[in-house]
């Protein structure tokens, strides 16, 4: 379903961001992506949801290649794709509710009952139904993260990725917050993580990248 094949990423600075890496991650799987700071994690998920391209190599999702691809074609692909950002990228003015269903823009096709329907499930599945009027400054960094996974997946999409989803939360609530992933995988959505914190991760018995400096090792 998502396959990279001998891919490297420059942003046109001295060193590649990722340097001709292939691999391939089946549909219904949770993979964690591991490295360093600066190791290319958000550049392998910004590949995979179109927000950048490839400089060489192929990026394939569900058999289409993302470099000779339509920006319609983009947008399809992006309507099946989730993302939590590793900066949040929460709207402090709009209350909980709104920030949800920000991540139904990308659809665009919900009427009013289908987009309250959509977030209060949304909301229900990340545990913050009580808080849908809230203001997220009125959140806690767990349920701000909440928030964040409530709206990258109010669409339903097929593929969730989350950038750096635990880090700032203290091990309890990194722990929650995996959990909740894990409820995600178990309805049949393919998960990529990143973390740079491997001991959290390694209780998993998921599969783990792990990347440094722009290439797997081990
Ligand atoms: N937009 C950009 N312009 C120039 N260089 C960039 C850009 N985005 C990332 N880089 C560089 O690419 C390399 C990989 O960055 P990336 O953000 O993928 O790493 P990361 O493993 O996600 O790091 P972190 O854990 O700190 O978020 C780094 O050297 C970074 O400075």
């Amino acid at each position: 379903m998502i396959q990279f094949n001998q891919v490297t990423k420059s942003y046109g600075t001295s060193n590649n961001a990722l340097n001709n890496i292939s691999f391939s991650i089946n549909k219904g799987e949770l993979v964690f992506l591991a490295g360093h700071s600066g190791a290319g994690k958000s550049t392998i998920l910004k590949l995979i949801a179109g927000i950048e391209i490839a400089s060489m190599g192929s990026t394939i999702i569900n058999g289409i290649d993302l470099a000779q691809i339509s920006q319609n074609q983009r947008t399809f692909i992006r309507q099946h794709v989730g993302i939590v950002f590793q900066d949040h990228k929460i709207l402090f003015d709009r209350n909980v509710f709104d920030n949800v269903r920000l991540g139904l823009d990308i659809t665009g096709l919900y009427n009013k009952e289908e987009t309250i329907e959509r977030v209060t499930s949304a909301l229900h599945a990340v545990g913050l139904e009580h808080k849908i009027k809230t203001h997220p400054q009125e959140l806690s960094g767990g349920e701000q993260q909440r928030l964040c996974i409530a709206r990258a997946v109010v669409h339903k999409p097929k593929i969730l990725l989350a950038d750096e989803p635990t880090a700032n939360l203290d091990r309890e609530n990194a722990l929650k917050i995996l959990e909740l992933f894990k409820a995600f995988h178990k309805a049949g959505v393919t998960i990529i993580i990143s973390a740079h914190d491997e001991t959290l991760l390694s209780d998993y018995g998921k599969r783990i990248l792990y990347l440094n400096n722009g290439q797997f090792r081990g």
